[in-house]
Protein backbone atom coordinates (compact mmCIF):
# COMPACT_ATOMS: atom_id res chain seq x y z
CA UNK A 1 0.00 0.00 0.00
CA UNK A 2 1.05 3.45 -1.07
CA UNK A 3 1.04 6.63 1.71
CA UNK A 4 3.32 8.85 0.04
CA UNK A 5 0.31 11.61 -0.77
CA UNK A 6 -1.05 11.16 3.07
CA UNK A 7 2.86 11.08 4.44
CA UNK A 8 3.35 14.27 2.61
CA UNK A 9 0.21 15.76 4.05
CA UNK A 10 0.81 14.56 7.26
CA UNK A 11 4.31 16.05 7.77
CA UNK A 12 3.26 19.75 6.42
CA UNK A 13 0.35 19.37 8.87
CA UNK A 14 2.65 19.12 11.46
CA UNK A 15 4.77 21.94 10.86
CA UNK A 16 0.88 23.71 12.27
CA UNK A 17 -1.01 21.14 14.70
CA UNK A 18 1.27 19.82 17.07
CA UNK A 19 1.93 16.48 16.03
CA UNK A 20 -0.10 16.99 12.87
CA UNK A 21 -3.76 16.03 14.40
CA UNK A 22 -6.18 17.26 16.20
CA UNK A 23 -6.55 14.22 18.77
CA UNK A 24 -3.20 12.30 19.68
CA UNK A 25 -4.74 9.08 18.98
CA UNK A 26 -5.22 9.59 15.28
CA UNK A 27 -1.03 9.90 14.61
CA UNK A 28 -0.69 6.24 14.87
CA UNK A 29 2.38 7.34 16.74
CA UNK A 30 2.89 3.46 18.74
CA UNK A 31 2.95 2.16 14.83
CA UNK A 32 5.68 2.47 11.98
CA UNK A 33 3.66 3.43 9.55
CA UNK A 34 1.99 6.92 8.42
CA UNK A 35 -1.59 7.51 9.44
CA UNK A 36 -3.69 7.36 5.97
CA UNK A 37 -5.22 10.84 5.78
CA UNK A 38 -8.90 10.50 4.58
CA UNK A 39 -11.01 12.22 1.78
CA UNK A 40 -14.03 10.15 2.04
CA UNK A 41 -16.34 8.06 4.03
CA UNK A 42 -19.46 6.38 2.33
CA UNK A 43 -21.38 3.70 4.20
CA UNK A 44 -18.55 1.18 6.03
CA UNK A 45 -16.06 2.44 3.63
CA UNK A 46 -13.73 5.51 4.05
CA UNK A 47 -10.51 6.29 1.34
CA UNK A 48 -7.45 8.18 1.60
CA UNK A 49 -5.78 11.25 -0.30
CA UNK A 50 -3.73 8.00 -1.96
CA UNK A 51 -6.44 6.16 -3.48
CA UNK A 52 -6.93 3.37 -1.16
CA UNK A 53 -10.37 1.89 0.36
CA UNK A 54 -10.64 0.66 3.60
CA UNK A 55 -13.62 -1.18 5.44
CA UNK A 56 -14.03 0.92 8.34
CA UNK A 57 -13.64 -0.91 12.20
CA UNK A 58 -13.27 2.60 13.73
CA UNK A 59 -15.98 4.62 12.55
CA UNK A 60 -14.85 7.81 14.07
CA UNK A 61 -14.11 5.92 17.21
CA UNK A 62 -17.83 3.87 17.89
CA UNK A 63 -19.60 7.29 16.32
CA UNK A 64 -20.47 6.36 12.82
CA UNK A 65 -23.52 3.40 13.68
CA UNK A 66 -24.83 4.32 10.58
CA UNK A 67 -21.92 4.12 8.38
CA UNK A 68 -20.48 6.67 6.67
CA UNK A 69 -22.75 9.93 5.34
CA UNK A 70 -25.78 8.18 5.46
CA UNK A 71 -28.23 9.88 3.32
CA UNK A 72 -31.10 10.58 5.73
CA UNK A 73 -28.16 11.89 8.16
CA UNK A 74 -26.65 14.28 4.82
CA UNK A 75 -29.81 15.70 4.04
CA UNK A 76 -31.03 16.48 7.55
CA UNK A 77 -27.92 18.62 7.97
CA UNK A 78 -28.85 19.69 4.49
CA UNK A 79 -32.33 21.26 5.74
CA UNK A 80 -31.27 23.14 8.68
CA UNK A 81 -27.74 24.31 6.96
CA UNK A 82 -29.71 26.75 4.72
CA UNK A 83 -31.13 28.41 7.40
CA UNK A 84 -29.72 27.76 10.76
CA UNK A 85 -25.97 27.89 11.35
CA UNK A 86 -25.46 29.01 14.84
CA UNK A 87 -27.64 31.99 17.33
CA UNK A 88 -26.82 30.92 20.57
CA UNK A 89 -30.80 31.50 21.25
CA UNK A 90 -33.14 28.70 22.07
CA UNK A 91 -34.79 26.57 18.62
CA UNK A 92 -37.09 24.17 18.64
CA UNK A 93 -35.00 21.18 17.26
CA UNK A 94 -33.43 21.27 20.95
CA UNK A 95 -36.86 20.59 22.26
CA UNK A 96 -37.67 17.99 19.80
CA UNK A 97 -34.40 16.34 20.21
CA UNK A 98 -34.23 16.28 24.12
CA UNK A 99 -37.64 15.11 23.84
CA UNK A 100 -36.62 11.92 21.68
CA UNK A 101 -33.26 11.73 23.37
CA UNK A 102 -35.10 11.73 26.99
CA UNK A 103 -38.37 8.93 25.50
CA UNK A 104 -35.75 6.72 23.82
CA UNK A 105 -32.96 6.76 26.80
CA UNK A 106 -35.76 6.73 29.08
CA UNK A 107 -34.33 9.51 31.27
CA UNK A 108 -35.95 12.42 32.57
CA UNK A 109 -34.30 15.39 31.45
CA UNK A 110 -30.81 15.92 29.40
CA UNK A 111 -28.36 19.02 28.53
CA UNK A 112 -26.52 18.84 25.53
CA UNK A 113 -23.08 20.01 25.37
CA UNK A 114 -20.34 19.61 22.64
CA UNK A 115 -18.39 16.86 23.22
CA UNK A 116 -18.26 13.48 25.95
CA UNK A 117 -15.49 15.21 27.93
CA UNK A 118 -18.01 18.44 28.45
CA UNK A 119 -20.86 15.57 29.23
CA UNK A 120 -18.53 14.11 32.12
CA UNK A 121 -16.98 16.88 33.55
CA UNK A 122 -20.81 18.54 33.68
CA UNK A 123 -21.90 14.71 35.05
CA UNK A 124 -19.49 15.12 38.33
CA UNK A 125 -19.87 18.79 38.85
CA UNK A 126 -23.65 17.84 39.05
CA UNK A 127 -22.95 14.97 41.41
CA UNK A 128 -20.58 17.32 43.47
CA UNK A 129 -22.95 20.31 43.63
CA UNK A 130 -25.95 17.79 44.49
CA UNK A 131 -24.29 15.71 47.02
CA UNK A 132 -22.24 18.82 48.76
CA UNK A 133 -19.23 16.28 48.57
CA UNK A 134 -16.07 17.00 46.91
CA UNK A 135 -14.06 13.46 45.71
CA UNK A 136 -14.86 11.13 43.00
CA UNK A 137 -14.18 7.10 42.00
CA UNK A 138 -13.28 6.49 39.16
CA UNK A 139 -11.66 3.04 37.52
CA UNK A 140 -8.20 2.24 35.81
CA UNK A 141 -8.11 1.94 32.37
CA UNK A 142 -11.39 3.63 31.77
CA UNK A 143 -11.57 7.16 30.20
CA UNK A 144 -13.94 9.78 30.31
CA UNK A 145 -12.21 12.91 28.14
CA UNK A 146 -9.57 14.85 28.74
CA UNK A 147 -10.53 17.10 31.88
CA UNK A 148 -7.75 17.24 35.08
CA UNK A 149 -9.98 15.05 37.17
CA UNK A 150 -10.22 11.97 35.02
CA UNK A 151 -6.61 12.06 33.79
CA UNK A 152 -5.71 9.39 36.31
CA UNK A 153 -4.71 5.87 35.56
CA UNK A 154 -7.18 6.60 32.43
CA UNK A 155 -7.17 4.55 28.98
CA UNK A 156 -7.38 5.47 25.28
CA UNK A 157 -4.40 7.51 24.29
CA UNK A 158 -3.85 8.43 28.12
CA UNK A 159 -2.79 4.93 28.66
CA UNK A 160 0.69 5.24 26.21
CA UNK A 161 1.70 8.19 27.77
CA UNK A 162 3.55 10.11 30.64
CA UNK A 163 1.28 13.11 31.69
CA UNK A 164 2.29 16.57 32.30
CA UNK A 165 0.02 19.53 33.10
CA UNK A 166 -2.26 17.76 35.57
CA UNK A 167 -3.34 19.82 38.49
CA UNK A 168 -2.65 17.89 41.28
CA UNK A 169 -4.66 20.13 43.83
CA UNK A 170 -7.84 18.98 41.40
CA UNK A 171 -6.72 15.38 40.62
CA UNK A 172 -6.05 14.31 44.64
CA UNK A 173 -10.01 14.25 44.95
CA UNK A 174 -9.73 11.76 42.23
CA UNK A 175 -9.62 8.29 43.79
CA UNK A 176 -8.62 5.38 41.10
CA UNK A 177 -9.73 1.77 41.61
CA UNK A 178 -10.20 -1.54 39.67
CA UNK A 179 -12.15 -2.66 37.37
CA UNK A 180 -14.42 -5.12 38.52
CA UNK A 181 -12.63 -5.61 41.99
CA UNK A 182 -15.09 -4.59 44.51
CA UNK A 183 -12.85 -4.97 47.02
CA UNK A 184 -11.21 -1.82 45.84
CA UNK A 185 -14.29 -0.01 45.56
CA UNK A 186 -15.25 -0.98 49.40
CA UNK A 187 -11.71 0.56 50.29
CA UNK A 188 -12.10 3.50 48.56
CA UNK A 189 -15.49 4.35 50.67
CA UNK A 190 -13.74 3.13 53.73
CA UNK A 191 -10.68 5.32 53.52
CA UNK A 192 -13.07 8.65 52.03
CA UNK A 193 -16.06 7.86 54.49
CA UNK A 194 -18.67 10.36 53.58
CA UNK A 195 -16.74 12.48 50.94
CA UNK A 196 -17.60 10.58 47.92
CA UNK A 197 -19.59 12.47 44.97
CA UNK A 198 -19.59 10.13 42.76
CA UNK A 199 -18.69 6.45 41.17
CA UNK A 200 -18.71 6.71 37.71
CA UNK A 201 -17.72 3.98 35.38
CA UNK A 202 -17.84 3.09 31.95
CA UNK A 203 -20.39 -0.40 32.06
CA UNK A 204 -19.09 -1.96 29.07
CA UNK A 205 -14.74 -0.45 28.83
CA UNK A 206 -14.40 0.82 25.60
CA UNK A 207 -11.13 1.97 26.72
CA UNK A 208 -8.66 -0.34 27.54
CA UNK A 209 -9.91 -2.73 24.95
CA UNK A 210 -13.58 -3.93 25.28
CA UNK A 211 -13.56 -5.13 28.73
CA UNK A 212 -17.34 -5.44 30.58
CA UNK A 213 -18.64 -4.98 33.79
CA UNK A 214 -19.42 -8.06 35.35
CA UNK A 215 -23.37 -7.95 36.82
CA UNK A 216 -23.03 -8.52 40.18
CA UNK A 217 -20.04 -5.96 40.14
CA UNK A 218 -22.45 -2.79 38.85
CA UNK A 219 -25.71 -4.12 40.85
CA UNK A 220 -22.78 -3.80 44.04
CA UNK A 221 -21.90 -0.64 42.79
CA UNK A 222 -25.31 0.53 43.05
CA UNK A 223 -25.83 -0.94 46.24
CA UNK A 224 -22.71 0.89 47.70
CA UNK A 225 -24.03 4.49 45.90
CA UNK A 226 -27.34 4.23 47.15
CA UNK A 227 -26.55 3.31 50.92
CA UNK A 228 -23.77 5.89 51.62
CA UNK A 229 -25.28 9.04 49.95
CA UNK A 230 -23.03 9.03 46.73
CA UNK A 231 -24.52 9.14 42.81
CA UNK A 232 -23.63 6.76 40.78
CA UNK A 233 -22.66 8.12 36.73
CA UNK A 234 -22.43 5.53 33.62
CA UNK A 235 -20.31 7.11 30.88
CA UNK A 236 -22.54 5.73 27.93
CA UNK A 237 -20.35 8.01 25.81
CA UNK A 238 -19.40 4.83 24.05
CA UNK A 239 -22.13 2.59 24.47
CA UNK A 240 -24.93 4.89 24.53
CA UNK A 241 -27.34 4.08 21.79
CA UNK A 242 -24.29 1.54 20.55
CA UNK A 243 -25.29 -1.55 22.56
CA UNK A 244 -29.10 -0.55 23.10
CA UNK A 245 -31.23 2.16 22.78
CA UNK A 246 -31.23 2.33 26.45
CA UNK A 247 -27.33 2.14 26.07
CA UNK A 248 -25.43 -0.50 28.46
CA UNK A 249 -27.64 -0.05 31.47
CA UNK A 250 -30.51 -2.33 30.05
CA UNK A 251 -27.86 -5.16 29.57
CA UNK A 252 -27.34 -5.09 33.35
CA UNK A 253 -30.65 -3.78 34.81
CA UNK A 254 -28.79 -1.27 36.84
CA UNK A 255 -29.86 1.98 37.11
CA UNK A 256 -27.22 5.15 37.51
CA UNK A 257 -28.39 8.16 39.04
CA UNK A 258 -26.93 10.08 36.00
CA UNK A 259 -25.91 9.47 32.48
CA UNK A 260 -23.23 10.59 29.93
CA UNK A 261 -23.40 10.81 26.04
CA UNK A 262 -21.52 11.50 23.09
CA UNK A 263 -20.46 10.27 19.96
CA UNK A 264 -23.40 8.68 18.15
CA UNK A 265 -25.93 11.32 20.16
CA UNK A 266 -24.51 13.87 17.41
CA UNK A 267 -24.58 11.72 14.60
CA UNK A 268 -21.09 12.22 13.60
CA UNK A 269 -20.95 16.11 14.09
CA UNK A 270 -19.71 17.38 18.02
CA UNK A 271 -21.99 16.66 20.57
CA UNK A 272 -22.35 15.32 24.26
CA UNK A 273 -24.96 15.21 26.52
CA UNK A 274 -25.51 14.76 30.28
CA UNK A 275 -29.46 13.25 31.62
CA UNK A 276 -30.73 11.59 34.39
CA UNK A 277 -33.02 11.90 37.02
CA UNK A 278 -34.92 15.32 37.01
CA UNK A 279 -34.08 15.88 40.74
CA UNK A 280 -30.65 15.92 40.04
CA UNK A 281 -30.41 17.52 36.94
CA UNK A 282 -32.54 20.77 37.44
CA UNK A 283 -29.85 21.64 39.86
CA UNK A 284 -28.44 22.91 36.51
CA UNK A 285 -28.24 26.07 35.94
CA UNK A 286 -30.48 28.97 35.32
CA UNK A 287 -32.68 26.30 37.37
CA UNK A 288 -30.46 25.71 39.84
CA UNK A 289 -26.70 27.16 40.88
CA UNK A 290 -24.70 24.33 39.44
CA UNK A 291 -22.57 26.32 36.42
CA UNK A 292 -22.51 24.77 33.36
CA UNK A 293 -22.97 26.60 29.67
CA UNK A 294 -21.82 26.14 26.27
CA UNK A 295 -21.91 29.08 23.44
CA UNK A 296 -22.23 26.23 20.42
CA UNK A 297 -24.21 23.67 22.52
CA UNK A 298 -27.60 22.57 21.46
CA UNK A 299 -26.22 23.58 17.86
CA UNK A 300 -29.23 23.47 15.08
CA UNK A 301 -27.11 21.54 12.93
CA UNK A 302 -25.80 18.87 15.47
CA UNK A 303 -29.28 18.92 17.04
CA UNK A 304 -30.56 17.85 13.51
CA UNK A 305 -27.71 15.20 12.66
CA UNK A 306 -28.88 13.63 16.09
CA UNK A 307 -31.76 13.41 15.68
CA UNK A 308 -31.64 11.75 12.73
CA UNK A 309 -29.52 9.40 13.94
CA UNK A 310 -31.49 8.79 17.06
CA UNK A 311 -34.37 8.62 15.31
CA UNK A 312 -33.59 6.18 12.62
CA UNK A 313 -32.36 3.56 15.21
CA UNK A 314 -35.23 4.34 17.34
CA UNK A 315 -37.38 3.24 14.49
CA UNK A 316 -35.28 0.64 13.01
CA UNK A 317 -34.89 -1.69 16.40
CA UNK A 318 -33.69 -4.19 14.35
CA UNK A 319 -30.55 -2.56 13.51
CA UNK A 320 -29.31 -3.99 16.95
CA UNK A 321 -30.00 -7.46 16.18
CA UNK A 322 -28.62 -7.27 12.75
CA UNK A 323 -25.32 -5.72 15.07
CA UNK A 324 -25.25 -8.23 17.08
CA UNK A 325 -25.46 -11.40 14.47
CA UNK A 326 -22.92 -9.80 12.33
CA UNK A 327 -20.25 -9.34 15.43
CA UNK A 328 -20.83 -12.61 16.80
CA UNK A 329 -20.26 -13.93 13.36
CA UNK A 330 -16.97 -11.42 13.01
CA UNK A 331 -16.20 -13.20 17.03
CA UNK A 332 -16.25 -16.30 15.27
CA UNK A 333 -14.23 -16.16 12.64
CA UNK A 334 -11.46 -14.50 14.47
CA UNK A 335 -11.94 -17.27 17.12
CA UNK A 336 -11.15 -20.21 14.66
CA UNK A 337 -8.77 -18.45 12.74
CA UNK A 338 -6.93 -17.33 15.56
CA UNK A 339 -7.03 -20.82 17.48
CA UNK A 340 -5.75 -22.16 14.10
CA UNK A 341 -2.57 -20.29 14.54
CA UNK A 342 0.02 -20.34 17.09
CA UNK A 343 -1.28 -17.20 18.69
CA UNK A 344 -2.31 -16.77 22.32
CA UNK A 345 -5.38 -14.33 22.09
CA UNK A 346 -8.41 -13.75 23.79
CA UNK A 347 -11.75 -11.93 22.16
CA UNK A 348 -14.16 -9.75 24.33
CA UNK A 349 -16.79 -8.21 22.56
CA UNK A 350 -20.12 -6.62 23.68
CA UNK A 351 -22.79 -6.15 21.25
CA UNK A 352 -21.06 -4.30 18.01
CA UNK A 353 -17.75 -3.89 20.00
CA UNK A 354 -15.33 -6.12 20.25
CA UNK A 355 -11.06 -6.17 20.83
CA UNK A 356 -8.83 -8.87 20.15
CA UNK A 357 -5.92 -8.76 22.95
CA UNK A 358 -2.66 -11.25 22.06
CA UNK A 359 -0.61 -13.15 24.89
CA UNK A 360 -3.25 -13.89 27.26
CA UNK A 361 -6.57 -15.46 27.78
CA UNK A 362 -8.46 -12.98 29.51
CA UNK A 363 -8.99 -9.62 30.31
CA UNK A 364 -11.45 -8.31 33.05
CA UNK A 365 -9.03 -4.74 33.80
CA UNK A 366 -6.53 -2.47 32.83
CA UNK A 367 -4.10 -4.45 34.28
CA UNK A 368 -4.57 -7.60 32.19
CA UNK A 369 -4.86 -5.43 29.64
CA UNK A 370 -1.26 -3.99 30.21
CA UNK A 371 -0.06 -7.24 30.27
CA UNK A 372 -1.38 -8.73 26.82
CA UNK A 373 1.11 -8.97 24.09
CA UNK A 374 1.14 -5.09 22.67
CA UNK A 375 3.75 -5.60 20.80
CA UNK A 376 1.75 -8.31 18.90
CA UNK A 377 -1.02 -6.02 18.45
CA UNK A 378 0.74 -3.71 16.80
CA UNK A 379 1.84 -5.58 14.54
CA UNK A 380 -2.14 -7.25 13.91
CA UNK A 381 -3.09 -3.44 13.37
CA UNK A 382 -0.01 -2.50 11.07
CA UNK A 383 -0.78 -5.74 8.86
CA UNK A 384 -5.01 -4.89 9.20
CA UNK A 385 -4.46 -1.00 8.11
CA UNK A 386 -2.34 -1.42 5.17
CA UNK A 387 -4.53 -4.61 3.83
CA UNK A 388 -7.27 -2.46 3.80
CA UNK A 389 -9.15 -3.27 7.01
CA UNK A 390 -8.90 -0.26 9.54
CA UNK A 391 -8.95 -1.13 12.55
CA UNK A 392 -7.66 1.15 15.95
CA UNK A 393 -4.17 1.37 16.11
CA UNK A 394 -3.76 0.81 19.83
CA UNK A 395 -5.00 -2.05 22.07
CA UNK A 396 -6.62 0.28 24.45
CA UNK A 397 -9.48 1.01 22.01
CA UNK A 398 -12.39 -1.08 20.84
CA UNK A 399 -13.30 -2.15 17.37
CA UNK A 400 -16.96 -1.24 15.98
CA UNK A 401 -19.39 -2.52 13.21
CA UNK A 402 -22.19 -0.15 11.69
CA UNK A 403 -25.70 -1.01 10.02
CA UNK A 404 -23.39 -0.39 6.44
CA UNK A 405 -21.30 -3.11 7.25
CA UNK A 406 -22.13 -6.82 5.33
CA UNK A 407 -20.87 -10.06 5.76
CA UNK A 408 -18.95 -9.77 3.44
CA UNK A 409 -17.21 -6.91 4.63
CA UNK A 410 -16.57 -9.45 8.24
CA UNK A 411 -15.75 -12.00 5.96
CA UNK A 412 -12.61 -10.02 4.14
CA UNK A 413 -11.57 -9.23 7.92
CA UNK A 414 -11.47 -12.97 8.80
CA UNK A 415 -9.70 -13.14 5.73
CA UNK A 416 -6.71 -10.46 5.85
CA UNK A 417 -6.61 -11.75 9.43
CA UNK A 418 -5.84 -15.39 7.92
CA UNK A 419 -3.16 -13.84 6.03
CA UNK A 420 -1.79 -11.95 9.23
CA UNK A 421 -2.38 -15.44 11.48
CA UNK A 422 0.32 -17.01 9.16
CA UNK A 423 2.61 -14.03 8.34
CA UNK A 424 3.43 -14.42 12.11
CA UNK A 425 3.76 -17.93 11.95
CA UNK A 426 7.16 -17.72 9.73
CA UNK A 427 10.10 -17.79 11.96
C1 LIG B 1 -16.30 6.58 27.55
C2 LIG B 1 -15.85 7.91 27.07
N1 LIG B 1 -16.15 9.01 27.77
C3 LIG B 1 -15.79 10.23 27.39
C4 LIG B 1 -15.09 10.43 26.23
C5 LIG B 1 -14.71 11.79 25.80
O1 LIG B 1 -15.40 12.17 24.66
P1 LIG B 1 -14.84 13.30 23.68
O2 LIG B 1 -13.67 12.73 22.98
O3 LIG B 1 -16.00 13.58 22.78
O4 LIG B 1 -14.51 14.47 24.53
C6 LIG B 1 -14.75 9.33 25.46
C7 LIG B 1 -14.01 9.53 24.23
O5 LIG B 1 -13.73 8.68 23.53
C8 LIG B 1 -15.14 8.04 25.88
O6 LIG B 1 -14.82 6.94 25.18
N1 LIG C 1 -11.93 5.64 22.87
C1 LIG C 1 -11.34 6.87 22.96
C2 LIG C 1 -11.81 7.76 21.92
O1 LIG C 1 -12.71 7.42 21.20
C3 LIG C 1 -11.17 9.03 21.83
C4 LIG C 1 -10.95 9.48 20.46
C5 LIG C 1 -10.05 10.66 20.52
O2 LIG C 1 -9.63 11.04 21.62
O3 LIG C 1 -9.75 11.18 19.46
Amino acid sequence: MRLDKSKEVFDKTKRYIPGGVNSPIRAFKNLSITPPVISKGKGCRIFDIDGNEYIDFVLSWGAMILGHCDPDVVNSIKEVVEDQIAFGAPTEIEYEMAKLVCETAQIDMVRFVNSGTEATMTAVRLAKGYTGKKKIVKFAGCYHGHHDIFLKEAGSAVAELRLKGIDEDIVQNTIVVEYNNLDSVEKAFKENKDEIAAVIIEPVAGNMGVVPAKKEFLQALREICNLLGSLLIFDEVITGFRLSLKGARALYDVEPDLITFGKIIGGGLPCGAVGGKKEIMQCLAPQGNVFQAGTMSGNPIVMSAGYTTVKKLKENPDIYTYLESLAQKLEGYLAKVFSNSNLTFCINRVGSMLTVFFGVEKVENFEMARMSNLDQFKKFAEYMITNGIYIPSSQFEAMFLSSAHMESDIERFAEVAESFAKFVKKP
